[in-house]
């Protein structure tokens, strides 16, 4: 059932980054996603290996991890497989917004339970089910060792799925998140049209919250890198919504600011080893 086609590879650092597609079941559509398997991976025959799920931000494809955060040389050094899906299901779907911030590109992680959405952006069963099946199906992948992390867009959903499903997670880490979709105009827009006017459906996406209700307390520690010289930084991401929740909960935070750095992926890729090491820590 969860068979995949192998649409492209190329050999990298010491690895193997394969560009795949499969159908899932919970968005009604072939969903595309890179998948990075390093050689100790491949030489080992006596146990699958540790892997990343990366969630990337609005606009973003499966690609632009793939090409622009320089993540797979620290890869291949730890030896982990680092997994990069699309933001939301494509083509023939029945709804779609060209903003930008909605539809195709700006799945928000969530299941949506409001038309015309409902039927394509089920986010938060494809990540959590549908892609882990078809990963570890098809790749020396451990479902023991899971870590995921994400930016901006998708890190609100490497925090809200890691917090929601933490039997699935090891580690959890993020990049610039939203950090509390409910309030900010982003998050506000897609829970509005995915889930409806009624604000209780919200809380279970958004970040802060759910921190402070203590269910970022699995994770030993949570890691967020934030540039400040990012332009969405105080009207959409608001970092201190989730130390002040980190507080409130006794959740081990690292929440490190950096002088100068914006929202891009050259942000990221200055800090993505980091990122890479300190989930390989946790992972084994
Ligand atoms: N909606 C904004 C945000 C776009 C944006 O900055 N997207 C980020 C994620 S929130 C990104 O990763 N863009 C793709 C890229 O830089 O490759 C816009 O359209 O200007």
């Amino acid at each position: 059932m969860y068979s995949v086609d192998f649409v492209a590879q190329h050999r990298l650092y010491d690895g193997i980054l394969y560009f795949i597609r499969h159908d899932s079941p919970a968005t009604q559509t072939p969903m595309s996603v890179s998948v990075f398997v390093p050689d100790v991976a491949e030489k080992r025959t006596d146990a699958p290996f540790a892997t990343l799920y990366w969630l990337s931000g609005l606009t973003c494809s499966a690609n632009n991890f793939t090409e622009k955060a320089g993540a797979y040389r620290k890869a291949a050094e730890r030896g982990l497989v680092i997994v990069a899906p699309d933001t939301s299901p494509r083509g023939a779907v029945a709804a779609d917004d060209d903003s930008g911030e909605l539809g195709q590109g700006a799945g928000f992680y969530v299941d949506a339970t409001q038309a015309p959405w409902k039927p394509n952006y089920q986010m938060e069963t494809y990540i959590t089910h549908d892609l882990i099946e078809a990963i570890e199906a098809n790749f020396p992948s451990d479902p023991k060792r899971r870590g995921i992390f994400g930016h901006s867009m998708g890190g609100h959903g490497a925090l809200t799925l890691a917090m929601n499903h933490p039997h699935l997670y090891r580690s959890v880490s993020a990049f610039s998140p939203i950090a509390s979709s409910s309030r900010a105009p982003w998050g506000q827009k897609a829970l509005a049209a995915y889930l409806g006017q009624d604000h209780t459906a919200w809380e279970p996406y958004d970040a802060a919250l759910l921190l402070s209700q203590g269910k970022g307390l699995p994770f030993d520690t949570i890691l967020i890198d934030q540039g400040l010289s990012d332009p969405y930084l105080e009207a959409h991401l608001m970092p201190d919504l989730l130390e002040q929740a980190a507080a409130t909960a006794g959740q081990k935070l690292m929440m490190r600011y950096h002088e100068g750095y914006d929202h891009s992926y050259y942000f990221i890729q200055s800090f993505i080893d980091d990122h890479i090491s300190f989930h390989a820590e946790r992972l084994g």
